[in-house]
């Protein structure tokens, strides 16, 4: 299980959050990585953590006035990004142009998605990974995989159907190491979070149970 804290813009201590992630990932041998905001790249990648981009622009060098490019990215020291996020909506084409720019530079990518069909469409375009995430449960007290199940496993299929390659992630609402399990016997292969390590008052404690049941 690969479990990604996506920091959004909340107001959290970007590097307390990925030290202490780069910690349980270490102790756990769990695979977690940090997405902090752009300007934030290079410090949390420098305490050795798993560092992704929240975004990457679909542009190449050239007169794009606030872009955030995927070779930028990785210079500073992501190795992944997430593309068309509920909270970061992106045209097709965008997302296509995304893709090949983060292939360019070497990212791994993950598409999100708000339903089965879009993921199915999103895998059409042969990301690493697709994540569900319906947008009515981000930010909420209840895990995607206890409120709607459902979603999770017509979005795998609908991924597996177009191309078997493509990980399913999904996201919105998880908090605990029980909502970690629940989406793994659901058929994901990672977890998307935000608010239950970037809000908690010790993120460190929020991952360890996270992980307990892994
Ligand atoms: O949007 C999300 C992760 O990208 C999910 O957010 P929450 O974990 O806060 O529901």
């Amino acid at each position: 299980m690969f479990i990604l804290v996506n920091l959004k813009a909340y107001p959290c201590d970007p590097i307390e959050v990925a030290t202490a992630a780069r910690d349980v990932a270490e102790e756990s041998d769990v695979r977690i990585a940090v997405a902090p905001q752009a300007a934030h790249l290079s410090a949390v990648a420098e305490t050795g953590v798993e560092t992704w981009a929240q975004h990457v622009s679909p542009n190449e060098h050239g007169s794009h006035t606030g872009s955030t490019l995927a070779e930028a990215a990785a210079d500073a020291g992501a190795t992944g990004t997430l593309l068309n996020h509920s909270e970061k909506r992106m045209k097709l084409a965008d997302i296509d142009a995304s893709l090949d720019a983060a292939e360019r530079a070497d990212l791994e990518t993950i598409v999100c998605a708000n339903n089965p069909t879009q993921i199915g469409a999103a895998a059409a375009l042969a990301p690493d990974a697709v994540a569900v995430e319906p947008p009515e449960l981000i930010g909420g007290d209840v895990s995607v995989s206890t409120a709607d199940p459902g979603i999770v496993e017509d979005a795998v299929d609908a991924a597996a159907a177009v191309d078997e390659n493509v990980d399913v992630f999904c996201g919105a609402g998880v908090s605990t190491g029980d909502d970690v399990v629940a989406a793994g016997d659901l058929g994901a292969t990672g977890i998307l979070l935000a608010s239950g390590v970037a809000k908690a008052d010790d993120p460190k404690a929020a991952l360890e149970d996270l992980v307990s049941g892994l």
